[in-house]
């Protein structure tokens, strides 16, 4: 599915309150002049990107909003935290690098503008290779390394999505399974006390930029999906509360008030990759994420090769024919805990 190119009219909507507004554009100015205020150093170092960074050993922090530029319910929730924090900047209790992905994308409201950019943090981009999408990637794939580069041990990395339609888990969340056991416990208890229903252990990267972090980094990287697309300045963010306490506890260094609950745990049994333009799904693009299917049952077909269910029971995610030849068009998964 190609995106067609922002118009150059292409405009936020009116009448957003003001952090929302700054972060959609990517404008850090008041934040970034706060925290600077407070001593920190703070640096741009490439559009879309904030670090703040204090002294002494910190966790380092990567959070990113915005990857998919529909995707707005987090920038809205990460807008208002921040905001929050930046007026008692000196309770910032981690090295933090915020990224705004997606700039063009969020503007027009649109997941992407000419390709994923979630699919083209790896070296072999293939027919990704040249769109604007993939000179972001470069650009965000410099500033993440700089940004781990001179980090401590402990790295986390956020990126915060949205799904495009219903979930039986309305929040969820993709962890690697390359992850050190004691962050990727870490990570899991800090899932289970943002709220989040699911974790969806993950084998192999497809080009997602947490995984890349993880991978690449050593961070506890994390793809978070919280509730469905929505218009910005729109969402109902109380259905984020638990995740937004979750990160500012995060960011302030303070104790997991959700803590002790833990998320349904599920493994990756396949991820189905688009091979050709003949990729038929044997069921509705409107499936809600986590629909349960039964052993023998057909999945989808693609030319000669046919995926059916291999396990008693899988559940199909991300279900979405109309992604490019060679991405992912779905994910099963099995539930283990
Ligand atoms: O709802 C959908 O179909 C897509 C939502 C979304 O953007 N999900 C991420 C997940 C990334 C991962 O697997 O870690 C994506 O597809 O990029
Ligand atoms: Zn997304």
């Amino acid at each position: 599915m190609a995106g067609d190119r922002t118009p150059a009219s292409a405009a936020l909507p009116a009448l957003l309150p003001e952090p929302v507004r700054a972060l959609a554009q990517a404008d850090f100015g008041a934040v970034a002049q706060r925290f600077s205020a407070a001593g920190f150093a703070v640096a741009q170092p490439a559009d879309g990107v904030l670090t703040i960074k204090g002294s002494g050993e910190r966790p380092a922090l990567l959070i990113s909003v915005g990857v998919h530029g529909d995707e707005t319910g987090p920038i809205e929730m990460v807008a208002y935290l921040l905001d929050a924090l930046s007026r008692e900047a000196g309770k910032l209790a981690v090295n933090l690098m915020l990224c705004v992905g997606n700039i063009g994308a969020i503007r027009a409201g649109k997941r992407f503008i000419d390709a994923d950019l979630n699919r083209m943090f790896r070296t072999e981009r293939g027919t990704l290779a040249g769109t604007a999408e993939a000179t972001r990637a470069d650009q965000l794939i410099a500033a993440t390394t700089d940004f781990f580069g001179d980090a401590g041990p402990e790295r986390w990395h956020l990126d915060l999505h949205t799904a495009i339609r219903p979930s039986v888990y309305p929040t969820f969340a993709i962890v690697p399974e390359l992850i050190a056991e004691q962050p990727r416990r870490t990570l899991i208890a800090w899932l289970g006390a943002a709220g989040i229903g699911a974790v969806i252990m993950n084998p192999a990267s497809v080009g997602t930029y947490s995984y890349y972090s993880a991978e690449h980094h050593g961070a506890a990287g994390t793809t978070v999906e919280l509730g469905r697309i929505g218009t910005l300045g729109q969402n109902d963010l109380a259905q984020f509360a638990d995740a937004s306490q979750a990160l500012d506890d995060l960011l302030r260094g303070a104790t997991n008030s959700g803590a002790g609950r833990q998320p349904h745990i599920f493994n990756t049994a396949r991820q189905i990759i688009k091979l050709s333009d003949q990729f038929r799904m044997a069921f509705g693009k409107e499936t809600h994420n986590f629909t349960a299917m039964q052993q023998g049952q057909e999945i989808a077909r693609d030319g000669d090769t046919v995926y059916t269910v291999q396990h008693p029971e899988e559940l199909v995610v991300f279900p979405n024919p109309d992604v490019r030849v060679g991405l992912r068009a779905g994910l099963m998964v099995v539930r283990v805990a």
